[in-house]
Parts: C-alpha cells; sequence; structure tokens
C-alpha cells in the first residue's frame, strides 16, 4: 500500500460560471478542445512531489468527471467556501499540507503550486500567492463619485493555490462564521497567521468574457509540438517460483513472475521509456536507477505515475500509447479490457495493449522471458514568445 502524500490538493470546480455567461458550469467551458478543469489539473500533476487530489464539481457533474480521472470527485455545494468544504472532508487522513486551488486559474504554472508547499513547510502556517496592485484604486461612493484614493502599496492581489496545515484549515472552516471569498479569510479569522509569496501573471482568474478571450490568446500564441517515442523492455522469468507476475499493472494469480530489481512489469516499463523518449526526457534506467530504494519491487503503476509527473512538469500531456506484449504465457487476451482501462486511467490517456508470441523463435519463444515495445505519442506546447 502507497503511503498518503503529505501534499493534498482541492480543486474547486463547482462554481457555475455566471460572469462568464455561458449557460454552462465555467470549469466545463473548452478551451482549445480541452476543458478548463482538465487544463487546471495538469500544473498539479506537474508538482515536484506525488499528491492527493480532489476535485470538486456539480453534483450533476461527479460520475462524469470522476470516469478516467485519477483522483477523488465530490459535489461542490452553492458557495466558494461550501465547495471547499465539501472537498476537505474527503482528503486522506494523514495529509500533513492542504493546498486549495481554483479550477478557474487553469494556468497558474507548477513552480507555484511548490513554492507554496515550500513556504507553509518553512513557516508552519498558510500562505498564498499574490501580486502587487498595479492600477490606481479608489474608493467610490453609492453615487459613483469618488470617496478617496487607497494606497496601492499595502494592498496584493492574492491567487490560487492557497496552501494550509490541514488542522488549521480543518479548524477554520469549523469555526466559521461567514461566507468569504478566499480560505486565508477563514484563517485570520480563527486567528492564524497568513503570509504572501510570490503569484504569476499567468495565473489569472478565467472569470469573465475577456478573461476567457485572453485565456484563448494565450494558448495561440503557444505551438503544440507533438511527438512519438518507442520504448522496449524485457524480463526473465525468475527461477524463485513463489515470485508473483506483476504485467501491464494487473496481478496474475498462477502465473511464474519476471525477474528484476522492481516487479519486471515489461508492459509498464516499455510505455515509460515510450514517453520519455517521445518528451527528450531520458529513459527509465537514467531516471529510475536501481539505487532507488522506494524503487526496489515497486509495480509498474508507481513508474507510469511518475513519469506522468516528470513529463507534466515539461509540459508534456500523454496522447496516446500503444503496446505489444510478446511471449506465451500468460494468455493475455481475456483481460486486455481490464489492462487498458488501468493503464488510460494512470495516463490519463487511450493506452491499448495487445499480445503475440514469436512462433517459438528465440529466448521469448522458448519461454525463457517476456518482452514488450511501445509507441507513444505526447503533445508539448513551445512558447512562440
Ligand atoms: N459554489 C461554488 C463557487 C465557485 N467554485 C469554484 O471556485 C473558483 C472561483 O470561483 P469563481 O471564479 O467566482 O467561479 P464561479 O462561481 O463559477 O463564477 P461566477 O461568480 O461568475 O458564477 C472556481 O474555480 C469555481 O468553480 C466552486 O467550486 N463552487
Ligand atoms: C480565491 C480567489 O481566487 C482569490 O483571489 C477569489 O477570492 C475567488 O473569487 P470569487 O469571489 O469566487 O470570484
Amino acid at each position: 500500500m502507497p503511503a498518503t502524500p503529505s501534499v493534498a490538493v482541492i480543486v474547486v470546480a463547482a462554481g457555475s460560471g455566471t460572469r462568464l455567461g455561458l449557460n454552462r458550469p465555467k470549469a466545463f467551458v473548452e478551451i482549445a478542445g480541452r476543458t478548463i478543469l482538465s487544463r487546471s489539473l495538469d500544473p498539479v500533476r506537474g508538482m515536484a512531489e506525488p499528491v492527493s487530489i480532489v476535485v470538486v464539481v456539480p453534483e450533476a457533474l461527479v460520475a462524469e468527471t470522476a470516469a478516467g480521472l485519477d483522483a477523488a470527485v465530490v459535489a461542490g455545494a452553492a458557495t466558494r467556501q461550501q465547495s471547499v468544504a465539501a472537498g476537505l472532508a474527503v482528503v486522506p487522513e494523514g495529509t500533513e499540507i492542504v493546498l486549495v486551488h481554483d479550477a478557474a486559474r487553469a494556468f497558474t504554472p507548477p513552480e507555484v503550486f511548490d513554492r507554496v508547499v515550500a513556504a507553509v513547510r518553512a513557516t508552519g502556517h498558510g500562505v498564498i500567492p499574490g501580486l502587487p496592485v498595479t492600477d490606481t484604486i479608489k474608493g467610490v461612493a453609492a453615487d459613483g463619485t469618488v470617496r478617496d484614493t487607497i494606497d496601492r502599496s499595502t494592498l496584493t492581489a492574492v491567487q490560487t493555490p492557497q496552501g494550509f496545515p490541514l488542522g488549521q484549515l480543518t479548524e477554520a472552516y469549523r469555526l466559521a462564521a461567514g461566507d468569504f471569498t478566499d480560505d486565508a479569510a477563514l484563517l485570520r479569522e480563527a486567528g492564524h497567521p497568513v503570509s504572501v509569496v510570490a503569484g504569476d501573471g499567468r495565473s489569472f482568474k478565467i472569470t469573465t468574457a475577456d478573461d476567457l478571450g485572453r485565456a484563448e490568446d494565450l494558448l495561440r500564441r503557444s505551438l503544440p509540438t507533438m511527438r512519438t517515442g518507442v520504448g522496449v523492455d524485457a524480463h526473465a522469468f525468475s527461477t524463485d517460483e513463489g515470485e508473483e507476475l506483476w504485467l501491464a499493472g494487473l496481478f496474475w494469480p498462477g502465473e511464474r513472475g519476471l525477474s528484476g530489481h522492481s516487479d519486471g512489469d515489461v508492459v509498464a516499463h516499455a510505455i515509460c521509456d515510450a514517453l520519455l523518449g517521445a518528451s527528450g526526457l531520458g529513459d527509465l534506467g537514467s531516471r529510475f536507477g536501481t539505487a532507488d530504494p522506494e524503487l526496489a519491487g515497486a509495480h509498474g503503476e508507481v513508474f507510469l505515475r511518475r513519469t506522468r509527473q516528470i513529463l507534466a512538469a515539461e509540459g508534456f500531456t500523454v496522447g496516446n500509447v500503444s503496446v505489444q506484449l510478446i511471449g506465451n504465457r500468460p494468455r493475455f487476451s481475456p483481460r486486455k479490457a481490464e489492462a487498458d482501462a488501468l493503464l488510460s486511467a494512470v495516463l490519463g490517456a487511450p493506452v491499448s495493449v495487445s499480445a503475440t508470441t514469436t512462433d517459438g523463435l528465440g529466448s521469448v519463444g522458448r519461454g525463457e522471458g517476456l518482452t514488450a515495445i511501445a509507441t507513444a505519442l505526447v503533445v508539448g506546447v513551445t512558447r512562440s514568445g
């Protein structure tokens, strides 16, 4: 059983998007073929450390969102604060730091998430990203006349993700007496300190039609790059009869296991190599050395998740993967659908596994081991300036 990550990220996406005015929940509006929610999860997956993810969506969209998403998905409520509370209720036990993030800030770079986590760890209290206010700010009376000019040198426009020690955030939500527009306000009400770290211009909140236009422009100025890669892996069957067989992320009872530093899952390993190669980010050997004790006996799913994170940190998402297993046993076809579904969910993209034999030729044909060959398509973004 993998340990609970110390950080959880709640992505709130249950708003109706009234100010955007598209008669559709805002997070489910598409920009260049992908929803705002889906885009907002890219940087979360690109964070430096593995995190638990909780996504909060309108009740009617919970089942649809949960299908194929590697995250807990729960129903939100009438206000942002109530939606955060719904997400907070399912944060895994053992979590130390919680980040609350607006799906509407879909282009926040991963380094902002990492910066907030580092500052929460360093200070032991709440941390929010913010930018100095650049406009002159006026107090205006109800009749439209200017009342006064507010000293902007003390003002900060705050963004998300906002990070807090879990205990402080839970307590602040338990004590909350009013409805606030951000989580830091609840923490201050509960008497906890909150500090500001640098935010990022790309972290703007998609609120109005103008903001949506800005998001579309941002993507238009980005050139999508498609790249393909190939990966091959082979492992001999173990001489230890008690060794379990793990293949394509699945356990195969009664089948002879493969030897190797990890569980020897050739399908998962070939996929990782294809993805890393396609992205120009090295290979399995250079990324996951045998010196790492955490990887001793690790299942293929661990390598696949880490590979997805490595890609996401460099702005790549998985397009699709096709992989062929070569060997005499196990008979793969009865579990193909199960394998495809598991691997697709882990990578967030279609994965198709097929199997063949070598007609008795070579070491694989003699039943000495298994081989897998994978091809992968990755999609990246190159900023054009
Ligand atoms: N009841 C709500 C309201 C807001 N949010 C989320 O909180 C973030 C910030 O809210 P905002 O940008 O104000 O979104 P909406 O409430 O959808 O916008 P509007 O006020 O225009 O309806 C968004 O990601 C939104 O989905 C939420 O999860 N539940
Ligand atoms: C949390 C937030 O994004 C910080 O700027 C903001 O307060 C949410 O604003 P809204 O009132 O829900 O639009």
